[in-house]
């Protein structure tokens, strides 16, 4: 292996199983269950085994067919079909991120090669000349060309070790990073309805992981393009020496060789069954290390549950990695003594061919250097092979995430919306992914231009989902949803968010400061004033005003100089980033659950106006609230049951009657800007 070789397949470690969940984030799959986290394929005890067998092993298995074929298959065949390929790939994004040092790294390695033959050629005349009969200045005098020679080519091959691994340790997290970037890149294009797909988040986090990894590509085309230029180099030397000790090596470096294959499959294999628990090991340090669930963890006495759960994961991933390197060793250790007498067999013909006078001391001399480079290098080829091949597997996963991301691009019409007068909704269905029941039946519905609409339902009734067919992030199973009679499905998907002004349950805590909570990134000619006033229009001027450096306060507070904000200040950010985007369509998802009284009463009785030159769409469980809407639209599993205004459907039988019933209705009458 050539100077630039980095640590072996033996040393090397697995590329990281499960992404770190960032702090400030939620995990992708927090698992409000055990094992709610996993995927499709996911093997667990039922919640029935688990309440009457509290003790039982959980296990959070998380093997696709695909991939554990996949890794069967790493068998020296499939690594020489694949490594070709693999160095393409490599060199291909090398490429894409830095032609230069590419073209730098490429030519480092074929100057290396030549290098090493020039050195092997050295070895050769030194020892012809060292060893002939002339007297010992003679001998010198014939040899220090030789040695110039030696000494130059291992200089000059020092060197260009050290290039190559710093061209190489700036192009590997370039690599990374592009990747990353595509994935990225490739998310953000994909239909919301994507992330509802079995297995979508699982393979997004392989992706992840693969992403991860792609730089170390970079390394191991390194070392294999290296190693065969140094087997190619010891190669020629060995065959001008005598033919048969080249095929004699090879048979007598295979062992090894296999045995070196069969250990990264095995790890790589280990790996695999373990991934489940990785990610639920993961998942897991993220609820334990962070604050959100600080205070239950102490208040529900948990602590001790989720660390034995660890524990117990842990354990479990121990057992798989311990029985993989047993596994490995007993492979490498045979491989070892197949490989010794292999190699004793070399050196036997080698003293046969001296003995028997085919080859002078001077080439046995420079057959003993040759054997020793084309060993190592067939090592280095073999264990870097292995290397790339098993990190090309987990390429392998980033590079199909992409492809199915591709296949749920966004794949919409050109239309470009103006704000829309009406939005309205023909007939609408809608079914999640592996679901047997639509979430919405049939629905039909006209939104207009300053209107305040409001929908009301039990949990589960489809309001949110409703939400969010109107605002274009869904698009319907069937019927239509038509901005301005021209349906979403034939518009451009951003052009018509433009138009949309959106505060869901679940809102984000931005990792960034005041004003680009507000702004999302995208200031208007308004500057700071508009920003101002929206927090003013949803009491979030109250907020930054105690704020230490006001519009600039970072909202992180795990972070250097960040803040914290209480849930109810938390969603008045939220409010306000809504109220600044000049919006058609506001969307409100029960927006003042954490708001106090007097909050609430302020962003209700700024409700009306807002809708002046907008419309907008309330989804609420305060019932009392809705008096604010033009209409209400009572939704019940899924359809439309009753619509109307407040007055009308407060003193109709029916089911917004019986909502009512359940709520406070003493002060209705005196809820600001009642419609009648
Ligand atoms: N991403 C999803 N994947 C699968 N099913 C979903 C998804 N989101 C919602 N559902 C299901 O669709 C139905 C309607 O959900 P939706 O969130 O629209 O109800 P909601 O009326 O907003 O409820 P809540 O009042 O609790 O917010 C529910 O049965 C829910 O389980």
């Amino acid at each position: 292996m050539s100077e630039s070789t980095g640590p072996s397949a033996d040393s090397v470690p697995e590329p990281r199983t499960a992404p770190t969940v960032p702090p400030s984030a939620t995990p992708a799959e927090p698992p409000s269950r055990p094992g709610a986290s996993l995927g499709a394929g996911a093997k667990t005890v039922s919640e029935d085994a688990a309440s009457t067998a509290p003790q039982q092993e959980m296990r959070y298995v998380d093997l696709t067919g695909s991939r554990e074929a996949a890794g069967r298959h790493i068998r020296m065949r499939d690594m020489a079909r694949r490594l070709p390929q693999l160095v393409r790939r490599s060199l291909a994004l090398a490429w894409q991120v830095d032609r230069r040092a590419t073209v730098g790294l490429l030519l480092c390695q074929a100057v290396a090669g030549v290098t090493q033959a020039l050195g092997l050629v050295a070895v050769s005349g030194t020892l012809t000349a060292l060893l002939s009969s002339t007297d010992v200045y003679h001998r010198l005098l014939d040899a220090w060309p030789s040695v110039a020679l030696l000494a130059g080519a291992a200089g000059l091959r020092a060197v260009l070790g050290i290039a190559v691994v710093w061209l190489s340790s700036r192009l590997g997290p370039l690599m990374s990073r592009e990747a990353e970037q595509m994935l990225l890149t490739g998310c953000a294009e994909v239909e919301l309805s994507a992330y509802d797909e079995s297995g979508f988040n699982r393979d997004r986090e392989a992706a992840d992981r693969g992403a991860g990894v792609t730089g170390d590509l970079i390394d191991e085309g390194q070392d294999l393009i290296a190693s065969a230029a140094s087997f190619l180099a010891g190669a020629l030397v060995l065959a001008g020496v005598h033919w048969i000790l080249l095929p004699l090596l090879v048979a007598a470096s295979l062992p090894q060789a296999l045995a070196q294959v069969s250990g990264a499959r095995v790890r790589y294999l280990a790996n695999l069954r373990s991934s489940g628990d990785n990610r639920m090991l993961s998942v897991l340090r993220w609820h334990i290390f962070t604050k959100d669930a600080a205070d239950q963890i102490r208040a529900g006495t948990m602590a001790g549950f989720l660390t034995g759960r660890y524990r117990q994961t842990v354990a479990r991933v121990n057992r798989e990695d311990r029985t993989a390197a047993d596994t490995g060793a007993r492979m490498s250790l045979a491989g070892a003594l197949c490989g010794g007498l292999g190699s004793a067999v070399v050196w036997a013909a080698v003293v046969w061919l001296l003995a028997g006078g085919r080859i002078t001391v001077g080439h046995a001399g420079t057959a003993v250097f040759a054997l020793q480079t084309v060993g190592q290098s067939v090592r280095g080829l073999v264990s870097a092979g292995a290397r790339a091949v098993r990190t090309g597997l987990y390429m392998d996963d980033w590079s199909d995430f992409l492809d199915k991301a591709g296949g749920f691009r966004m794949r919409r019409g050109t239309h470009r919306p103006e704000s829309p007068k009406t939005i309205e909704l023909m007939a609408v269905s809608h079914r999640y992914a592996g679901k047997d029941r639509d979430a919405l039946s049939e629905v039909s519905l006209t939104l207009r231009r300053g209107e305040v609409v409001a929908l009301v339902g039990f949990n589960g009734s489809g309001k949110s989902t409703l939400s969010k067919l109107v605002s274009g992030l869904y698009l319907p199973t069937s019927g239509e949803v038509l901005w301005d009679g021209v349906p979403v499905g034939d518009t451009d998907p951003h052009a018509l968010w433009q138009h949309v002004a959106l505060v869901p349950q679940d809102y984000a805590h931005w990792p960034l400061t005041v004003r680009e909570n507000v702004t999302l990134g995208q200031p208007t000619a308004g500057g700071d004033a508009a920003v101002r006033e929206a927090c003013a229009a949803s009491g979030a001027d109250e907020v930054v005003d105690k704020l230490g450096r006001g519009l600039n306060t970072l909202l992180a507070r795990e972070w250097l100089s960040g803040e914290d904000l209480s849930g109810g200040q938390w969603q008045r950010i939220a409010l306000a980033r809504a109220f600044y985007r000049e919006a058609g369509l506001l969307v409100l998802d029960e927006p003042t659950a954490a708001l106090d009284p007097r909050a609430e009463f302020r962003i209700f009785q700024r409700l009306r106006g807002l809708a002046r030159d907008r419309m907008v769409l309330l989804v609420t469980h305060r019932i009392t609230n809705v008096a604010v809407a033009d209409r209400i639209v009572v939704l019940d599993e899924g359809r439309v049951v009753q619509e109307g205004t407040y007055q009308q459907l407060a003193h109709e039988p029916g089911l917004f009657r019986e909502l009512l019933s359940y709520q406070v209705t003493s002060e209705d009458n005196e809820k600001p800007g009642t419609r009648t």
